[in-house]
């Protein structure tokens, strides 16, 4: 029986790793630690000293190509082709959206669904110890692109376009899946490989499973699920807990010691800034920390010397500040987790989870809630302050509806009067990540679906006119400029551009990713719920940016052709 530590050992840290990823053998460092063995891990690591000793410890890059050709075998050998069986061609929300191109492209993004479904073949669970994918019994829609696993936070948006698109048996399949690597790992790593087992993404299981049991009023699903939720709960407190002005609040943190794994030498090029390896230990910590937000990388994470933003990846506090949504989440969990236990007639269960609700909400009106800049701030534990920086994560407890709604009217008040300071509404391709330009990919102008639809989502929820109307219009330019972008390149993209109506995102260490889950899980949804209002200005809607602008040339275009046509025909 192979153990996992030997897989760990070729896939998580160790000479094997150092030496491929370090020789720079693909463009991705990802591609490297997704190959399936060919051998055992305890064969493979036997070949590999072998080949070192031969090699006098020094090989070339293309020894060590050969070495892992040998080894390893190529890219999705976990995979077999599958399509959901319970997909289906024309469902309901297409029939909500009134403008025929809207409609054309929701039947184009339903169709996606079918290219990011993957099925495990038989031989990851028989033999799990040939792969770093980690095994799930049922298929999962996958973000896309270089990403062919799943990925945790990701898969809520995900669950939520597939729920509009009627493919309940795939949600359904998806948050199985969770489940058991809730009761297998202790929680849900930030990604389905094990080198990504040693941290998480923001915790959205009970979020993910309230939404399915809205779309099927399968309450008994509910109440199946409150053994792993009570347990994923209790991992964030008891692991992530730190103190902030006197209250238990949490913060990301990562585990395991060295650089990411899919991301090994970039890691090692960054901590060449630090002198010795404590200090660089601390900095893989403080990167894992920050993919652990989900939010890899930002300035949302840099605190330099003089307690602000500005500054690199050598800056990166993560663990030091304490991050809004992540309490706002946590707070949401135990609403619904109490919220299932009166489903289950437990009303002791309950009303605990109702008071650990009200303690972490207690803490975030003290911790986050800062009356000066009207919102909720991140608060920065080296410097004890609070960091008034914009991410949209600082209204993040509008969507989780984390505060109290006998408030509403105020927070509304200073929570539009926030976004009118900072010229939020002024980007034609929606509400950018930060307002710092660093290259780093969760940073300005980067516009993420998933913090469009926080805002979105949030500002709807908190229910003022006022806040509704900036959430509908917020809505339409989304849609809107997500269609514009795939009307030009016919693709999904997993960020887009601030600054460009129609434009997609880039920077950070890879390249932009087409597919892709979370953006089509949210356009989707919205087609569902503005489809009927939006008619692009082509088909007689008069608003838009830049597709108004287009039609305007197109028409005038037309016109003058057609004075010319006239003219020579005369
Ligand atoms: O390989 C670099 C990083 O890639 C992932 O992060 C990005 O993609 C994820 C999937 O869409 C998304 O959940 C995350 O928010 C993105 O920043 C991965 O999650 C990171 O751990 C990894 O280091």
């Amino acid at each position: 029986m192979e153990s996992k530590s030997d897989l760990s050992q070729i896939y998580c840290y160790g000479e094997l790793l150092h030496t491929v990823q370090m020789a720079h053998l693909f463009a991705d460092s990802k591609t490297f630690v997704d190959r399936k063995l060919k051998n055992t891990p305890a064969e493979t690591i036997a070949n590999f000293q072998t080949f070192m000793a031969a090699k006098n410890n020094s090989p070339t890059q293309d020894e060590i190509r050969e070495f892992v050709e040998n080894n390893f075998d190529d890219l999705g050998k976990e995979f077999v082709p599958w399509e959901p069986t319970d997909w289906v061609e024309h469902p309901a929300f297409i029939d909500n959206i009134n403008d025929p191109d809207l409609k054309q492209w929701g039947v184009d993004l339903n169709a996606i669904w079918k290219d990011l479904g993957r099925k495990m073949i038989d031989d990851v669970h028989t033999n799990p110890h040939f792969y770093s994918i980690i095994p799930v019994d049922n298929p999962v829609i996958v973000p896309g692109g270089r990403f062919i696993e799943f990925y945790y936070w990701d898969s809520y948006w995900i669950i939520r376009g597939l729920l509009y698109s009627q493919m309940t048996h795939t949600a359904r399949g998806m948050l199985e899946n969770f489940m058991s690597i809730v009761r297998r790992f202790g929680f849900i790593p930030n990604g389905g490989r094990i080198y990504y087992a040693q941290r998480s993404q923001p915790p959205l299981l009970a979020a993910m499973i309230k939404s399915y049991v809205e779309f099927t009023k399968d309450t008994q699903f509910a109440v199946q699920s409150l053994e792993v939720l009570e347990h994923e709960f209790e991992y964030w407190m008891n692991n992530h807990t730190v103190q902030a002005k006197g209250y238990n609040v949490c913060a990301y943190g990562g585990i395991s010691p060295g650089p990411r794994p899919e991301s090994y030498r970039e890691d090692i090029e960054t901590s060449k800034a630090f002198v010795t390896d404590a200090e660089k230990e601390e900095h893989y910590a403080e990167l894992k920390a920050a993919a652990e937000s989900g939010m890899d990388f930002s300035s949302r994470w840099f605190i330099n010397d003089k307690g602000e933003q500005t500054g690199d990846l050598t800056h990166l506090k993560t663990r030091s500040i304490v991050p809004v949504e992540l309490n706002a989440i946590l707070h949401w969990n135990a609403k619904i987790i109490a919220e299932f236990y009166r489903l289950a007639g437990n009303n002791s269960k309950a009303e605990e989870y109702e008071n650990k609700a009200a303690k972490i909400l207690e803490a975030i009106e003290a911790v986050h809630w800062n009356e000066e800049a009207g919102v909720w701030l991140d608060y920065d534990l080296i410097n004890n302050k609070s960091r008034n920086y914009f991410v949209p994560t600082n209204l993040a407890p509008l969507w989780t509806m984390s505060y109290n709604l006998n408030d509403s009217e105020k927070i509304s008040k200073s929570v539009l009067k926030y976004i009118e300071k900072l010229e939020l509404d002024k980007y034609p391709g929606g509400v950018p990540n930060t307002l710092y330009r660093t290259g780093e990919q969760w940073d300005f102008p980067n516009v993420w679906p998933p913090m469009q639809y926080l805002l979105i989502k949030g500002l709807e929820n908190l229910g003022t006119t006022e806040s509704k109307e900036l959430s509908v219009k917020w809505g339409h330019r989304w849609v809107k400029s997500n269609f514009q972008a795939y009307s030009e390149t016919r693709a999904m993209f997993e960020k887009y551009d601030a600054e460009r109506f129609g434009g997609h995102g880039g920077g950070g260490e890879y390249d932009v990713q087409k597919g892709f889950g979370w953006s089509n899980g949210v356009i989707i949804e919205f087609l569902d719920k503005y489809g009927r209002n939006i008619t692009l200005p082509g088909n007689g809607g008069n608003d838009g940016g830049k597709l108004k602008m287009w039609s305007v040339i197109g028409i005038t275009a037309f016109a003058v052709i057609a004075v010319v046509v006239g003219r020579l025909l005369i």
